[in-house]
């Protein structure tokens, strides 16, 4: 998916919301273990409520491979079931010396090579340039490099001072020399918006994936009215509010509710900049 049909999309659809499958067997709904594939069954429930109010869906790859071979297959099965015109986030967070890190864009971008086909990978920056390019050779595929992560322990390599600068400053500034926007994210959690005006001047054009709101406790006033560009320009995401707002027959309802919520607010936050 291209910048300007994601742009496309949010102004549709008034919504920027990305749906985290973070689908953890254990916590699945009671009534669906007796299914084939519960974990499939439960995410093409969860896209079939959500569809209407969210613009991307992002698999956390861990809960899939924390399940073994039958993990990867409902992977692919929920990356075929999601509709094309969604965005699509693999949530990896990979990186590797370049030979290495070729073979994870394969798996990731590369169907043809018995791969999967997301439109984007989470990618880590610490291991620098010849980490990242082999993801950035996927043309029409998008790379989201971790900028200012929402946990605490980002403040510990990410916030630190190196020169005139916080080395997530450094991240944005150097990656932006890598590609452009159109191919380019930044991954800012939602629990540090007060940084948002910063990375703003930093990366006016980048799309910034922000997760961190519902479980974690971020604002989306805080991070909407810091974050969104004329272009929308952001990707806010939500997993376990959405996914386990209930653990009954309801689920689907309930994640539906949750999903509408969001999405009626960011409606109101669009209106602000159009
Ligand atoms: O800084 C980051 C980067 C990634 N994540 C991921 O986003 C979701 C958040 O889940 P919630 O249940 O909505 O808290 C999850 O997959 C994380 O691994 C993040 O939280 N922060």
């Amino acid at each position: 998916m291209t910048y300007s049909e994601l742009s496309e999309q949010i102004f549709q659809k008034q919504s920027y919301l990305c749906v985290g499958l973070d689908t953890d067997s254990r916590k699945l709904p009671p009534h669906l273990l007796t299914e084939a594939d519960p974990v499939f069954t439960f995410n093409k429930a969860i896209i079939d409520a959500t569809i209407d109010f969210a613009v991307a869906y992002k698999p956390n790859i861990a809960f899939y491979e924390a399940q073994g071979p039958r993990g990867w297959e409902s992977l692919q099965k929920t990356l075929d079931y999601i509709p094309k015109d969604c965005f699509t986030i693999a949530d990896a967070k990979r990186g590797d010396i370049g030979n290495t890190s070729d073979l994870y864009a394969r798996t990731f971008f590369d169907p043809t090579a018995a791969g999967l086909a997301f439109d984007s990978v989470t990618v880590a920056p610490y291991m620098g340039h010849d980490s990242v390019m082999p993801f950035l050779a996927y043309k029409g595929k998008w790379v989201i490099l971790l900028a200012l992560t929402s946990n605490v322990g980002s403040a510990d390599f990410q916030r630190q001072i190196i020169g005139d600068q916080e080395l997530f400053e450094m991240v944005i500034e150097t990656a932006k020399t890598w590609a452009g926007p159109d191919q380019l994210m930044f991954v800012v959690g939602a629990t540090q918006a007060n940084e948002l005006k910063r990375i703003r001047e930093l990366a006016p054009d980048n799309f910034l994936l922000v997760p961190g709101v519902g479980t974690q406790g971020g604002s989306l006033a805080d991070v909407s009215r810091l974050g969104l560009t004329k272009t929308g320009g952001l990707l806010v995401n939500a997993s376990r509010s959405i996914l386990y707002a209930s653990d009954g027959t309801d689920f689907a309802d309930r994640a539906r509710a949750e999903a509408k919520a969001l999405q009626l607010e960011m409606a109101h936050h669009l209106a602000t900049i159009s």
